[in-house]
This record gives structure tokens, C-alpha cells and sequence, in this order.
């Protein structure tokens, strides 16, 4: 039995004097929604080539359903590549051929009889919510419509694994939304393992499972999703991912801001709360029962996995033993920055 889809083990590249991938391993497991985010130049590309054997790593193995894609020869690497769906930024669609045509491409490429992939064709124009697109031309489509054909054609062969190289950044937010949760939905449906690589901490946020961190070539983060968001990440570029979508603390707080408590100084905080319906007044019941007023320094909105989320700085001034838990209550991933001057 396959416990792991795929297996990554040791896996080393090098261009000339520039490391690409340095000793990467990593494992996912059937059914998975894997995120792999990575700054520019981290290895993204070209750990995605080496998994879809476009290029081999210079030591180390490459494991897909137990089979080793490093040592395989073309011909069989041709049938392992069939189990893999790739999805791209810039939808790679043919503007020559009608979407149906373009979904029964790698059909059509495998020798499949012509009804057999219209058949499917149309069933996957079901699944991605485009029936009655079928003869249109990709260039009548809108860029997530484009996109949802780019998933119907990497779904045509039945593959084991969706491998998504930046699938959304082409697309604006409420698009990428869309995608996101049609990706969500074929997981789910299908059982289908999912490897994202995106350098947008939000997507990793709204669908992935698991998250992996790469910086120069290396595998900095391995862990749940839900961990680091609950302000587990054991890396500096994590952290950085997760707070570098909100502005910078303004250079003036900066400035103030001291790492150790001192005598008169309060706590800058960053919180992340629920909004609307279903959000608790943090900073009401904050202020009435621990007798703490919390002075707003920044504010902001971040799409959370399953609804918006508040994120804000704020100072806290008063003193009460309860007041820390209650926050880490409303917002596990609570973060202290520093302390400044209470009167500042
Ligand atoms: N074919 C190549 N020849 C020379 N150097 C390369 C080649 N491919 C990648 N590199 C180098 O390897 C490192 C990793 O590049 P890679 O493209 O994999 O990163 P990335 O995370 O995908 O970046 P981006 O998000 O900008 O695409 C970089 O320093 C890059 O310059």
C-alpha cells in the first residue's frame, strides 16, 4: 500500500556555483493540500521541474507512488508524468483548438478514442462549472474561467497528483478566491493530493493543510498549516510570510519598541480576530472585565481560511494576570512584539 504519494528525499541541485536545492525532503501524504512558499529564488521552480521529472536532481531521490522518477528511464518516466496534473500561472491554452479540444489534449496525446474524450471532456466541464463553454475558444473566456479550463485539462488523464505553479497570480483577489475554492472542492471530491507553490501567504491560508517554507534551497518550515498560523512557526522567514502581508510597524513605534518588559512600559501586541457575526468585542470585554485599555496603533483586514480576519498593533495599558489569556484565547496566534513607554 502507497503511504506517501510522494517522497522527496535528499534532494540536492546545483547550477554552477548556485545551490537550487539543498539536501530538500519532504513527504505527502494521499489526499493532502500541500503549500509550498518560498521568496524568489528560493528553489520553487526548480524543486516543481524535478518533481515532474523536467529535471534531475543532482543526488537524492524523487519518490512518486513508491516509484523513483530520478532513475527512471524516458519511457517510463512518460507514464509516471501521467499521473501528474500540472496547473499554470498563464493557463499554457491553445487558442487554435476549442476549450473541449484543449481539455482532451494530454487525452488525445495518450491515444484515447475521440468519444471516450469528449465524454470526459464534458464531464470535467461539470466539475469545474464551465458546461456549456465546450466550443468556445480560450479567448472568449475571462482569465478564472481560463484557469478553471487549465484544471480541467490537468485533471483529463486521472492523475494521482495536481502540482499548481503560482495557479492564481495571474488572477485578481475575488478570482483567485473562486479558483481556490474550486481546488478546495476537487480535493475533497476526489481525494486528489494537491502541491501548491505560490509565494502568496493567503493561499496557503484559505486551502492548504500543510505548509512548507523554502529559502535558499532549503526546507526552513515542515508543518501543519494551523500550527504556524496559531504562531508556531519555527522559522524567521515564516514569520516573515505571515506578517509581511501587513504593512510594517511604522518607524516611530519602531523606534520606541523594546524586546524586554520594563518598569512602566506596556505590551505591543499583534492580534488576529474573528469579524462580523461571529467575532467576540475582544477589546470591549478586554477594557470591562480585565480593566485594560488597549490603544489601536494598526489595523487591518487578512482572508483567513474560511472568513476575513481583523489583524491589529495595539498597546495595551493596566495591568491584570488574566488579560494575556484571554487574548491568546481570541487570537492564539497573539504575537508580542516589544513594550513601549505606557505614556507614549
Ligand atoms: N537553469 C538555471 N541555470 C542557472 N541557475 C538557475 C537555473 N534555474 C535556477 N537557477 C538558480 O537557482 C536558484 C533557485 O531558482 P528557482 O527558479 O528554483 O527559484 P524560485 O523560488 O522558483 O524563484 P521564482 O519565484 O523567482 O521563480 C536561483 O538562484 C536561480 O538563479
Amino acid at each position: 500500500m502507497v503511504t506517501s504519494l510522494l517522497r522527496v528525499e535528499h534532494a540536492c541541485r546545483r547550477f554552477g556555483g548556485q545551490t537550487a536545492l539543498d539536501d530538500v525532503s519532504f513527504q505527502v501524504r494521499p489526499g493532502e493540500i500541500l503549500g509550498i512558499i518560498g521568496r524568489s529564488g528560493a528553489g520553487k521552480t526548480t524543486l516543481l521541474r524535478c518533481l515532474n521529472g523536467l529535471e534531475r536532481p543532482d543526488s537524492g531521490r524523487i519518490l512518486i507512488e513508491d516509484r523513483d522518477i530520478t532513475t527512471l528511464p524516458e519511457r517510463e518516466l512518460v507514464q509516471v508524468r501521467r499521473r501528474i496534473g500540472l496547473v499554470f500561472q498563464h493557463f499554457n491554452l491553445l487558442n487554435s483548438r476549442t476549450v473541449a479540444a484543449n481539455i482532451e489534449l494530454p487525452l488525445q496525446i495518450a491515444g484515447v478514442p475521440r468519444d471516450k474524450r469528449r465524454a470526459r471532456a464534458d464531464e470535467l466541464l461539470e466539475l469545474v462549472g464551465l458546461t456549456g463553454h465546450a466550443d468556445k475558444r480560450p479567448g472568449q473566456l475571462s482569465g478564472g474561467q481560463k484557469q478553471r479550463v487549465g484544471i480541467a485539462r490537468a485533471l483529463a488523464a486521472h492523475p494521482a497528483l495536481l502540482l499548481c505553479d503560482e495557479a492564481t497570480s495571474a488572477l485578481d483577489p475575488e478570482t483567485t478566491l473562486s479558483i481556490l475554492d474550486l481546488l478546495r472542492d476537487i480535493n475533497r471530491r476526489l481525494g486528489l493530493t494537491i502541491i501548491l507553490i505560490t509565494h502568496e501567504m493567503d493561499v496557503i491560508r484559505r486551502i492548504a493543510q500543510r505548509i512548507l517554507v523554502m529559502d535558499h534551497g532549503r526546507v526552513v518550515e515542515d508543518a501543519e498549516t494551523a500550527q504556524v498560523l496559531r504562531g508556531g512557526a519555527q522559522h524567521d522567514v515564516t514569520r516573515a510570510f505571515l506578517h509581511g502581508e501587513s504593512a510594517r510597524l511604522p518607524d516611530a513605534l519602531l523606534a520606541r519598541l523594546r524586546p524586554d518588559p520594563f518598569a512602566g512600559g506596556a505590551p505591543v501586541v499583534r492580534l488576529t480576530l474573528d469579524t462580523g457575526a461571529t467575532g467576540t468585542p475582544v477589546l470591549s470585554i478586554l477594557a470591562r472585565r480585565h480593566g485594560i485599555d488597549a490603544t489601536i496603533l494598526q489595523a487591518g483586514m487578512a482572508e483567513g481560511r474560511t472568513h476575513m480576519q481583523a489583524e491589529c498593533v495595539v498597546r495595551l495599558s493596566g495591568h491584570d494576570d488574566g488579560a494575556m489569556g484571554f487574548l491568546l484565547q481570541a487570537s492564539p496566534s497573539m504575537e508580542v512584539l516589544g513594550y513601549v513607554p505606557a505614556d507614549s
